[in-house]
């Protein structure tokens, strides 16, 4: 049975008088791969700073589960992982130190977070990394241990916030790859913020949001057919008016 895991709630969002979000209204269900797709400057930080918490809500509400974040926000916490768009990894920490840190942070006795990582690791293909420093790394394999690590508390949600940049366009699909089948195989619902359209697949759910407002919210095919669009690519340039961002 699907559940709606994350309920976005007439949320508007300002910085001074810059406005951010303007009336954010959508409802996501949950074990499904999401693409948040958007421009720079669309809104997509500023909407998953309110999701984590970085940020406070002005206006509007976040539910998680039904839960209110503004009621509920450590049980609304737990359900989430999160990587950020900047790497949070520490790279004078080996793998393992970054993981176990994180594990410790949720809780988790010394036994459960070496499993956890152990799975999480191989999950990735990481786990012969594990005695390594960071530094080491090249940035799709940091990309695999953030991953990792959003994940070590079995978070019902995975939120990742333009994860691909800066990786080479393999790496990029390699993690792409890994993400959606996280999300078919464990029933993850996942949010994936890109302003990259060849990261979307037909049948994820597309959220296109500009200028602070969403334009489109169907999976992408729907998209596409309710427009007469032949690709996600033409759509994007007919909703936003962007022809630039679209060929991105
Ligand atoms: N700290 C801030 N102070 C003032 N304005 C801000 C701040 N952060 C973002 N903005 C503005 O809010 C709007 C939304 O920005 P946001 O970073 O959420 O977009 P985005 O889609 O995530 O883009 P990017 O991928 O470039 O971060 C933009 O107009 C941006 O200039």
């Amino acid at each position: 049975m699907n559940t709606a895991s994350i309920e976005v709630e007439n949320v508007r969002f300002h910085y001074g008088r810059r406005r951010a979000l303007d009336d954010i209204t959508f409802t996501l269900v949950s074990g499904a791969f999401n693409a948040l797709l958007g421009p720079n400057g669309a809104g997509k930080t500023t909407l998953f700073g309110l999701i984590t918490r970085l940020l406070s809500l002005q206006q509007g509400d976040i539910r998680v589960d039904g839960q209110s974040m503004s009621k509920h926000p450590a049980r609304v916490m737990r359900q989430l992982g999160v990587v950020f768009q900047q790497s949070t990894l520490d790279l004078d920490l080996t793998v393992a130190q970054n993981l176990h840190y994180h594990a410790a942070l949720h809780g988790m006795s010394r036994v459960r977070a070496r499993e956890r990582i152990q799975v999480e690791l191989e999950r990735f293909a990481m786990a012969d990394r594990a005695g390594e420093k960071v530094r080491k790394l090249n940035g799709g394999h940091r990309r695999r241990v953030e991953v990792a690590r959003a994940l070590l508390h079995e978070p019902r949600i995975l939120l990742l916030d333009e994860p691909t940049v800066g990786l080479d366009p393999k790496t990029r699909r390699e993690l792409n790859d890994h993400v959606h089948e996280l999300s078919h195989e464990q029933g993850l619902t996942v949010v994936w913020a890109t302003h990259l359209i060849d990261e979307v697949r037909p049948d994820d759910n597309v959220i296109i949001i500009h200028e602070g407002r969403i334009l489109a919210h169907a999976s992408s095919h729907e998209v596409c057919r309710d427009l007469g669009s032949p690709d996600l690519v033409s759509a994007f340039a007919h909703l936003t008016g962007d022809v630039e961002a679209a060929a991105l």
